[in-house]
Parts: C-alpha cells; structure tokens; sequence
C-alpha cells in the first residue's frame, strides 16, 4: 500500500459504484482520520465509458478493458457490477494478485462462493461482502461478531427491495404490477434483470449466504424452495388484506436434526406482525438465539447510498483489521432438506365462475375431504367471478386438483406465519 492513499478499482460505476464513489467523497476526512490515509479511486471499469453518469469522475479514471484494473496498482477493489460472467474471471484474477475484495454480488456468493472463499484465503486477502445481504443493513457483521455464541434455530426476512416495494405499492396504491416494476427500476432498486427479483432467485442467493453465516453450511441453490411474486393479483392482495393479512416475499431458513430447510415464498402475516410492517424497499431479518431472545434487524434494503453505505463501511472495516482465514462454506447435499409439514394453516385463493363453484358446494366438498376451513372471506364481481380466501388446515395437492378440475377454479395457497 503506497504511503498516504490507498488505491481502489471499481468493476462497475452504475447504481451502487456511483454511490460508493458519492460516500468517499461526502466521507473522506472521516474515513482519512479513522484509516490514516486518504482514499482514491484509480481505476473504474465500465462497458460504456462514453455513457453519461449519475456522478461525475475524471473520463481518465473510466476503462472498458479488465487488463487496466489488473495491471493497475490497485491495493482493493470493490466490485459492484453485478453477475457471474465474466466478474468470477475478474475477481480470481484480482484475488491471485493479492486484492482484497469488496462485493455486493449475491449472485456471485451464492454460485461460486465456496471457491471464492477458499481463493481468498490461500491468498490471504479479504473477502467481504456485506452489502450483499439486506442492503444498508449490517446483518453479515452482527452474525459474524456477535452472534456466534448463540444457538440459532432459525432466521426469517424480508431480503428483497423490489418486491417489497411492488407488494406495498400495489396493495397501498392500487398500482399495477408493471407500473411499479418501472418504478422500482427508475429508483435504482431492481437487478439488471428484474427477473431476479420478481421470481425469488435475488432473495434465495441471500439466504444462500445468510444460511453459510449462521449454520456454516448451506443448500445447493437447486434444493431451496423458491417462488416469487410475478404471478401475484391484486384479488390475492386484496382478499388477504380483508381476512386481516398481509402478503410478503418471506426468505426463512430452518434447522432441525435431519438439516437445513431453505424457502423464498410469498407468505401471508398478520397485519400486525413486524415483518407484515416493513413497507418500500426496506429489508428486515428476524432471528432467535438461545441467548439473546428475540432479534429485529430493519433498513433500507436496495438504493443507491444504503448499499454503498454497506460496501464502504465493510471496506473501512478490512483496512483496518489483520487478514485472517474466512470460514470456509460447504453445502449439505440435498437428502438433508425438510419438508414443510403438512398441516399448517395456509391461505387458499380461489377464484372462478360462481356458477359451477358456489360457496356452498365448494366448502362441502372441502369439509367431506377433511379440510379444516377456520376463516372465510367471499367476493361476487358483476361479471358472476367468485373470488374466496379461506384459511384452512390439511389441504393437500389433490384437494387443489379436484378444485380446479370439478369446480373450474384457479386455486393459489400461501403458507401462513401465525405469531412474531
Ligand atoms: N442496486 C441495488 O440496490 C443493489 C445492488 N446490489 C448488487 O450490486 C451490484 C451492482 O448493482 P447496480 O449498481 O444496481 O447495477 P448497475 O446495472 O446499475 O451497474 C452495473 C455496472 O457494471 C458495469 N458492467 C456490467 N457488466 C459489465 C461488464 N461485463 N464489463 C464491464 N462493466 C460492466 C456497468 O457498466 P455501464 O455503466 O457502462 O453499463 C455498470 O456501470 C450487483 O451485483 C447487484 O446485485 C446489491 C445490493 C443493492
Ligand atoms: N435488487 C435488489 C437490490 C439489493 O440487493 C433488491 O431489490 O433487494
């Protein structure tokens, strides 16, 4: 490290790299009194260097060309340009160079963060990463300095933006689905495929490392449940919110002795449970240890200067502290997952002609099937379209057959958090 400066490169200076940029120089003599240097930014790679910027950066600093970082005299690089291809490359190059690494890149973590990991430390540099988890919140930190004693049995959250904020948009605002999405994107919050965030695969990478933090060990990707919330209605939101819920893209991960059960699901709360309370784009993660009780985490999960916050301060944090091996993360094999019992409440939507599907019929058949329906909301339209929500116990997929098949509806069930 020269004297005076330390040198960082920027792979990527889109949402989050021009908010690391805005931070290091709205927070410099701070971070220069804490660290004992200054720090400069001396190498930025972009793939459109003609591009007009949210920030303003000497056009000098800017490349296109990986090979310019590399041979740079970078002492850190952030990397906050998102994906697996080509940054893998990039960050193995840098880590075989002795870089120490900053990355926001879920993705990243969750599809190659064992081999990163082990990377690091034969090169004994850092790894951090804690802007990849629940944005602006420092949860990595807490799990990794204060809550190793504990016993955690499980974690649940709220580890998505995007979907938090079309969720509470759309039930607020009686806003579409897509007029939200463009929202959420125009705001900096959505991945550069959206798609990431709407079908639950940004928020499983996160509990994918989430899982690696508090258990030491986590799933294949291919063996957690995940469903997201691009199907979801505005009946679905509408009729939960009358029987007194609310719905939320809930990641949970669970342990018990046969292993670790991993979900992202849109699952129905209480209105008055705290994570049916996070509204926008803020984050949440609920834990339990032995120890310290009931735990409640929340922030600002996805933007421009709550994620850069994350990144500088893990950045701040590496400069000041001796390198020392990272736990190395595993993955259990997928016969070690448990199955979500089978008699929990859940919310069953259904939705159809009320001429072949009548309240009355409908929860006959259920009550023949053994289906225990303890709550009920029913809805005509003028077009003669039933929607219902019934909160029922033991309805199983061949219960959801008959519904669709001998009674013509749309059947969708949500699992059902009961208490906090
Ligand atoms: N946005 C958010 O709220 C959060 C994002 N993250 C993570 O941070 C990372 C960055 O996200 P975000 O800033 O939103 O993304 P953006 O799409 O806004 O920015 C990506 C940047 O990387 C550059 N880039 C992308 N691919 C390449 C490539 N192949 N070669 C060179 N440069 C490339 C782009 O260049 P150019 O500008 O020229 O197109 C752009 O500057 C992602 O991993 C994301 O998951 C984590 C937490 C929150
Ligand atoms: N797209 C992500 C950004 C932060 O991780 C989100 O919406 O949470």
């Amino acid at each position: 490290m020269s004297a005076g400066v330390i040198k960082v490169g920027l792979l990527g200076l889109g949402t989050v790299g021009g908010g690391v940029i805005k931070t290091i120089r709205s927070q410099q003599e701070k971070l220069a009194q804490r660290l004992g240097k200054r720090i400069e930014i001396v190498k930025a790679l972009v793939r459109d260097s003609e591009k007009e910027r949210a920030v303003q950066v000497d056009p000098a600093l800017l490349t296109t060309d990986f090979e310019d970082v590399l041979k740079s005299d970078v002492d850190i690089v952030v990397e906050v340009m998102g994906g697996v291809e080509p940054t893998y490359d990039y960050v193995r190059a840098l880590i075989e160079k002795g870089c120490h690494v900053v990355t926001a890149n879920k993705e990243l973590l969750a599809k190659r963060g064992p081999e990163l990991v082990d990377l690091a430390n034969q090169h004994q540099v850092h790894l951090a990463y804690e802007a990849s988890v629940a944005g602006g919140i420092p949860i990595l930190s807490v799990l990794r300095q204060f809550l190793r004693t504990n016993d955690i049995q499980g974690v649940r959250g709220i580890l998505n933006g995007t979907t938090n904020f079309i969720l509470t948009k759309m039930e607020a605002e009686q806003l579409s689905y897509q007029e939200v999405l463009k929202q959420a994107q125009e705001l900096g919050y959505a991945e550069a495929d959206p798609r990431s965030d709407v079908e639950g695969f940004d928020a499983m990478y996160k509990l994918y490392i989430l899982a690696q933090l508090v258990y030491g060990e986590s799933l294949p990707l291919a063996d957690v449940v995940r469903k997201g919330i691009a199907d979801l209605s505005a009946g679905h939101i509408r009729i939960a919110s009358e029987l007194g819920y609310r719905i939320k893209l809930i990641a949970q991960a669970q342990k018990a002795e046969q292993g670790i059960r991993l979900s992202v699901q849109p699952t129905v709360l209480p209105i008055a449970h705290p994570l049916a309370q996070i509204q926008d784009a803020f984050n949440a993660v609920q834990l339990s240890g032995n120890i310290v009780g009931d735990l409640l985490f929340t922030g600002r999960g996805a933007g421009e200067l709550p994620t850069a916050s994350a990144v500088v301060e893990d950045l701040a944090y590496l400069l000041t502290q001796p390198f020392t091996p990272h736990p190395v993360w595993t993955e259990k094999n997928a016969a070690a997952q448990l199955e979500q019992g089978q008699d929990e409440r859940v919310l069953c939507y259904l939705e159809g002609s009320c001429i072949a599907a009548t309240p009355d019929r409908v929860l006959h058949f259920l009550r023949e099937a053994g289906v225990n329906v303890t709550k009920l909301k029913v809805q005509f339209d003028l077009g003669g379209v039933l929607r219902a929500g019934l909160i029922v116990t033991g309805i199983r997929e061949e219960h959801e057959q008959v519904l669709k098949s001998d009674f013509g509806l749309s059947v969708r069930c949500f699992p059902l958090i009961e208490s906090a």
